[in-house]
């Protein structure tokens, strides 16, 4: 599903942010990225979801080799990997509703079955009957179910999650993290980086420990692993 062989990422200012990274990522599998900050987590994820390309090294997502993929082909391959931020990134103007449906429409979905879809998705996060919202009148932990709302509308085969829970109380966290859960059952993979020591030691997953730039730790159903 996802695969780095021998990744290196140095940012155009001399910043070495990955360092030789290799991994596999198999489907379904939910895995936490952990390390101290500025360790390349974030830059892991940008490769990903290929807002960042490597500088060596072969990515594949998906079956593609993303690193070396044709810019005509970046909407098709984009469109299967769905993305969370901690900060929601919601567009004020629009509604929960459009929100999600927007996502939809960027890949030329037709209208009847974009109307439906982003129903359905909106009940699945629980906020069916605020689809009329702005964001501004709905909670962060609703504003992120809406994001994740746009994440999974077009049943994306990877999830890659930057700190989504980053912004939210305990509770509310928790309840991002149920509604996370559910959509791996359903057969979405999951990348998620965090700092929160609770939920990796909770909710055992596999745990991959980003260190300068480089894997420290990749155990199935691991720890956190820092003080906090
Ligand atoms: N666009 C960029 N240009 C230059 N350096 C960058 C850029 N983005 C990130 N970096 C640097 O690369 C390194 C890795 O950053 P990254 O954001 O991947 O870390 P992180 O583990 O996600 O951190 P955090 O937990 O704080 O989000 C850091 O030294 C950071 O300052």
């Amino acid at each position: 599903m996802i695969e780095m062989q021998d990744i290196w990422k140095t940012y155009a200012d001399g910043t070495h942010a990955l360092c030789g990274v290799s991994v596999l990522i198999e489907r379904n599998e939910f895995v936490y990225l952990v390390g101290p900050s500025g360790a390349g987590k974030s830059t892991f994820m940008k490769l990903i979801y290929r807002e960042e390309i490597p500088t060596k090294g072969q990515i594949s997502v998906n079956g593609f080799n993303i690193g070396k993929l044709k810019p005509r082909k970046i909407p098709y391959v984009r469109r299967n990997i769905g993305v969370i931020f901690q900060d929601f990134r919601l567009l004020p103007k629009m509604t929960a509703y459009e929100n999600v449906a927007f996502a939809m429409e960027v890949i030329e979905a037709p209208r009847r079955i974009i109307k439906k879809r982003t129903m359905e998705v909106l009940e699945l996060v629980g906020l069916k009957e605020k689809f009329n919202s702005l964001p501004a009148q709905l909670s962060g932990g609703e504003q992120q179910r809406v994001a994740i709302a746009r994440a999974i509308v077009n049943s994306p085969a990877v999830i890659v999650a930057d700190e989504p829970t980053g912004n939210l109380d305990p509770e509310t966290s928790w309840g991002i993290m149920n509604l996370l859960e559910e959509i791996n059952f359903r057969g979405t993979t999951i990348v998620m980086a965090t700092h929160n020591r609770e939920i990796v030691n909770r909710l055992r997953k596999r745990v991959i420990a980003i260190e300068s730039g480089t894997i420290a730790r990749d155990e199935a159903r691991g720890e956190y692993g820092y003080e906090a």
